[in-house]
């Protein structure tokens, strides 16, 4: 189809009923996906939002971190779940170092948003990361923050463990939040931290938050697709559930998932810390 200033946005959700969902208190259900068939099947599922997401480096690529996943990777990647989405917003991982100042972030958004067609990029971090999420809000290209287990920090971390356990740290936490919100980001993604800070951070700003392994009371959830159907490879992370097991097809794990978050059944205490 050809350019049609008439035309709606590609996708039936948009940024801003995504904004209007913190209101509403309906849950914003995400899922990640690599490639068109996935999406289609998600897409179907009526889920809100995909992310294509540099976990693609573990369940795609069998490595052992996201960091040697490179902008190709998500270019390619994002514009293959472009053509399978109808339905969800579509989100792309800036991938490591992708976006380390203004002018790299504005040409890793410009592949992701303009060839790959994603909606949102997605970015990991505080500190230096505001003016980069401030940069890419004056060209109106709408982020998603990431903060928490950020796991483009693992060696710096020295392994996946949850973050914000101690007041000085869960302050910090809350402040970069804070942060992440006033340079203009449009939802946080909050990755292991424990449910009452995720709980008070969701309070305390005007964006959706959303929640892996950050207990129910995130304004939506995220699951990397693998994990919800059970065929990730290795230990699977406690926030994690396999929402194929009983089931007989990928669309209804699918469609369990999403009512599961939407009904607030997911996630459980079993799932939070
Ligand atoms: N398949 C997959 N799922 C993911 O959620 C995911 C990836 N890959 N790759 C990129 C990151 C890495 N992630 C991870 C990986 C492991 C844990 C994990 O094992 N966490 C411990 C926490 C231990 C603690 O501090 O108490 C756990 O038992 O859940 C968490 C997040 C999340 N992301
Ligand atoms: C788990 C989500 C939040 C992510 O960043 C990814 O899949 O890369
Ligand atoms: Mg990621």
């Amino acid at each position: 189809m050809y350019a049609n200033p008439d035309s709606p946005p590609r996708s039936a959700v948009t940024v801003p009923q995504l904004h209007a969902r913190k209101q509403s208190g309906e849950k914003i259900v995400v899922v990640t996906a690599y490639d068109a068939s996935f999406a289609l099947q998600v897409d179907a599922a009526g889920i809100d939002v995909v992310l294509v997401g540099d976990s693609l480096g573990n369940v795609v690529q069998g490595r052992t971190s996201t960091l040697p996943v490179t902008l190709e990777h998500m270019v390619y990647h994002t514009s293959i779940v472009a053509r399978g989405l109808k339905h969800a917003l579509l989100i792309a991982d800036l991938p490591f170092m992708s976006y380390a100042d203004r002018g790299r972030a504005y040409d890793a958004a410009m592949r992701l948003c303009g060839e790959a067609q994603a909606q949102m990029v997605k970015l990991e971090g505080a500190g230096w990361a505001v003016d980069v999420i401030a940069a890419l809000t004056e060209r109106d290209v709408p982020v998603c923050a990431h903060l928490g287990l950020t796991p483009q920090s693992v060696n710096k971390f020295g392994g996946y463990r949850v973050q914000g356990r101690d007041e000085t740290r869960a302050a910090q936490l809350l402040a970069d939040a804070k942060a992440v919100a006033a340079a203009g980001a449009d939802l946080l993604v909050l990755e292991c931290v424990p449910a009452a800070l995720a709980e008070r951070i969701t309070r305390e700003i005007a964006i959706p938050t959303i929640g892996i392994g950050a207990g129910p009371a995130c304004d939506g959830q995220v699951l990397v697709l693998y994990d919800l159907l059970g065929i990730s490879p290795g230990k699977r992370p406690r926030f994690s559930k396999d929402f194929l097991a009983g089931r007989d097809s990928i669309a209804a794990a699918l469609s369990a998932y999403a009512h599961a978050v939407r009904s607030g059944e997911f996630p459980g205490p079993e799932h939070s810390y």
